[in-house]
């Protein structure tokens, strides 16, 4: 028995319990480089917890996923932040979880726009990178440094997600 998750549009408001969306937000916008240049200034932090510890700014290259698409598991990074953001400008999926007594709760979905990225806060549960359709480049900033920055969850219940329309 599995249980279809609906898919919601990324919304600042509505991510904000899970962490901040990456766009071009006006409110944060302010113009550098004799005008040339609008800065949307402080969109998210990078975390990077631990002696050690240091920001790392890395390309994730990823394959479309095959929907129907089951949810099996959900992950975590205790020591860090984690923000992917579109390269190639396209909509990808972003499914993240409140912490249940340091479980995952009931999985909530996200459709990112090709403009819009994601910043997961420290230690939240989230999905490892879904892509739609064609394989797509993400600017992933995170943490790098000594400890185990991975906790992986698995699910009892199957959670399923339809292709959503584009
Ligand atoms: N493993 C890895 O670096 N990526 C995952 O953390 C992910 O969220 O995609
Ligand atoms: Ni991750």
């Amino acid at each position: 028995m599995t249980e279809l998750l609906d898919i919601q549009p990324l919304t600042k408001t509505a991510f904000a319990p899970f962490g901040d969306v990456i766009e071009a937000d006006p409110s944060t916008m302010r113009y550098i480089n004799g005008g040339t240049t609008e800065r949307f200034h402080a969109l998210a932090t990078a975390e990077a917890a631990g002696e050690g510890a240091r920001v790392i700014i890395n390309l994730f290259r990823g394959q479309p996923r095959v929907f129907p698409y089951e949810i099996g598991m959900m992950e975590r990074h205790p020591f860090g932040s984690q923000s992917f953001s579109p390269l190639s400008g396209r909509p990808f999926l972003v499914v993240v979880s409140e912490d249940r007594d340091g479980e995952p709760g009931r999985p909530q979905v996200f459709l990112a726009r090709g403009d819009q990225g994601v910043n997961y806060r420290r230690n939240v549960w989230h999905h490892p990178l879904l892509v739609l359709g064609k394989s797509s480049d993400f600017l992933v900033v995170d943490r790098d440094g000594p400890g185990d920055n991975l906790q992986e969850h698995f699910f009892e219940t199957s959670y399923t997600i339809s292709e959503p329309a584009l």
